[in-house]
């Protein structure tokens, strides 16, 4: 049977993707550790690594060139790619909120909300009945407030800093956000043996 493709997120998530792997038993090369490498084989386990950009993540698993993947249920959310969602890994915890200035009401006309995540966003606002004008950022979300771009921000909050440090406040949150093992349909049927294992392993770990 041939070796399984997995998508990996690049940045914060990757370290503790690879140590969840390597507590599993994966045995994975110092390559894991640092280098600029796109694509790591590692033979000796039957696997291959693809290194993307989180929100990538889903995509190359949906086109199937990659078999697996690991990525945010934020980025499962906003990109809502045709892939299965197999485990929840536990790890990367944070959530998503609406944040904005301290003692400030939205506009009552299409008040704007910045953000990474547009979808999310306007389902959540469509679930609470507000029609509002969504403005894509690419980072730096908390600043859109501070200038007067938007009235609120849809963004990730961990330990609250940025939203501390930049004077702005949480208004709601939005949902709990983990990392997921995810896998396109078709791997999920013809690799089924390679993936069961690997889910068992990981399984053993998360507890
Ligand atoms: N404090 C946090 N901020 C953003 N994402 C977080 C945080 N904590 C955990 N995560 C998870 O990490 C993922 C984002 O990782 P990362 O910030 O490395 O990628 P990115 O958003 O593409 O960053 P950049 O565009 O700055 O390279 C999110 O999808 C989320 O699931
Ligand atoms: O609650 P905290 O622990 O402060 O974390 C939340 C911040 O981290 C992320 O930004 P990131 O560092 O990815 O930078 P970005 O603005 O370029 O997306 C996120 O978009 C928040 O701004």
């Amino acid at each position: 049977m041939s070796s399984l493709t997995i998508a990996m997120p690049k940045g914060r998530i990757f370290e503790e993707a690879v140590e969840l792997l390597r507590k599993a038993d994966y045995n994975l090369p110092p390559e894991f550790d640092d280098s600029r490498k796109l694509i790591i084989e590692v033979p000796e386990e039957d696997l291959r690594f693809i290194l993307a950009k989180p929100m990538d993540v889903p995509t190359y698993v949906e086109h199937g060139v990659a078999d697996l993947g690991i990525a945010g249920k934020d980025v499962m959310l906003e990109e809502e790619r045709d892939v299965y969602e197999l485990l929840d890994l536990r790890i990367s915890g944070c959530y998503l909120a609406v944040a904005g200035l301290r003692n400030t009401k939205m506009s009552d006309v299409a008040p704007k909300i910045a953000t990474k995540y547009p979808n999310v966003a306007s389902s959540y606002f469509r679930e609470q009945g507000e029609q509002v004008e969504i403005i894509k950022l690419n980072g730096s979300i908390e600043l859109a407030p501070l200038i007067g771009l938007a009235d609120r921000i849809v963004d990730i909050v961990s330990t609250g800093r940025t939203l501390k440090e930049n004077g702005l406040v949480e208004y709601e949150t939005i949902v709990g956000i983990t990392s997921r093992l995810i896998v396109n349909p078709v791997s999920y049927r013809m690799k089924d043996e390679k993936i069961e294992d690997l889910v068992t392993r990981l399984t053993r770990i998360i507890g």
